[in-house]
């Protein structure tokens, strides 16, 4: 098992796994970990392709990327955590409370979909990061993960996750995006049986608010949340996104 993780916050308290979302790394919840260390023990770690987490062998599949968490709560000896995942990551949560409800007390998914995109757009678009390297999608990333305000107001953070994504293994980015071509849940939903909050952004063009409103209809136990923000909701609204995510494991 060579996923690539790291832990933080008090040893004794309930373990909380971080799953990232395409294109970004572990860092992408440093917005949270403050917060969230004072009373969980975080387990952070970098999806496949992504960081330093080498593709398996196989195609990358949802059920690998869902089957790593199981692995990770097992090395770690744990029998039950809490998760909180964000687009792919959020839909690697969709897959372990569909596969494996009993392994979590609760479960947190933003900006994220049963089914995310297409699968001719997903393939598209691993075809071109192929043949053409990371570069033009990490030039187009800002307008599908933050509003345009955001984007002027914090264009140095801005820059940083787009320059990170350019930075990325080509490979490795292609490789989820195929797996998100095949990854499919809608028929799974009603199957979902812990407790879940969705998270979603008021102006996400990615993972809308109807997804997340069709998320929180078709699953026995959601809550939903809106948030004033594009796709990647944790670095855009931390506060809010601390305090539902917080609230919600609380109770
Ligand atoms: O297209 C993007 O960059 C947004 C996204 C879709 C799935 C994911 O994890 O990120």
């Amino acid at each position: 098992m060579s996923i690539d993780y790291r832990l933080d916050g008090p040893s004794e308290a309930p373990l909380l796994v971080l799953s990232n979302s395409l294109g970004t790394t572990f860092e992408l919840w440093q917005p949270q970990m403050a917060a969230l260390a004072q009373q969980y023990r975080v387990l952070r770690y970098n999806q496949r392709g992504h960081g330093a987490t080498p593709l398996p062998e196989a195609p990358l599949t949802l059920e690998i990327l869902g089957q790593d968490v199981i692995a990770l709560l097992d090395k770690l000896d744990v029998e039950r955590a809490y998760f909180c995942g964000i687009s792919m990551g959020g839909l690697t949560g969709l897959w372990l409370n569909r596969y494996h409800p009993q392994r979590f007390h609760k479960l947190a998914v933003a900006n994220t979909a049963a089914r995310i995109g297409n699968e001719a757009g997903w393939q598209q678009r691993a075809q071109q990061v192929r043949q053409e390297g990371l570069a033009p999608i990490a030039a187009t990333s800002p307008a599908r993960w933050f509003t345009e305000d955001f984007q002027r107001d914090q264009q140095p953070l801005v820059t940083a996750l787009t320059e990170q994504l350019a930075r990325g293994d080509a490979a490795g980015y292609a490789a989820c995006c195929e797996a998100l071509a095949q990854a499919d849940l809608r028929d799974a939903v009603p199957y979902m049986s812990a407790p879940m909050l969705v998270i979603a952004g008021e102006h996400d063009p990615v993972t809308t608010v109807a997804d997340a409103q069709w998320l929180a209809a078709n699953a026995p136990n959601v809550t939903l949340a809106v948030l004033p923000t594009s796709h990647i909701s944790n670095v855009a609204c931390p506060e809010l996104f601390n305090q539902q995510v917080m609230q919600f494991f609380a109770v």
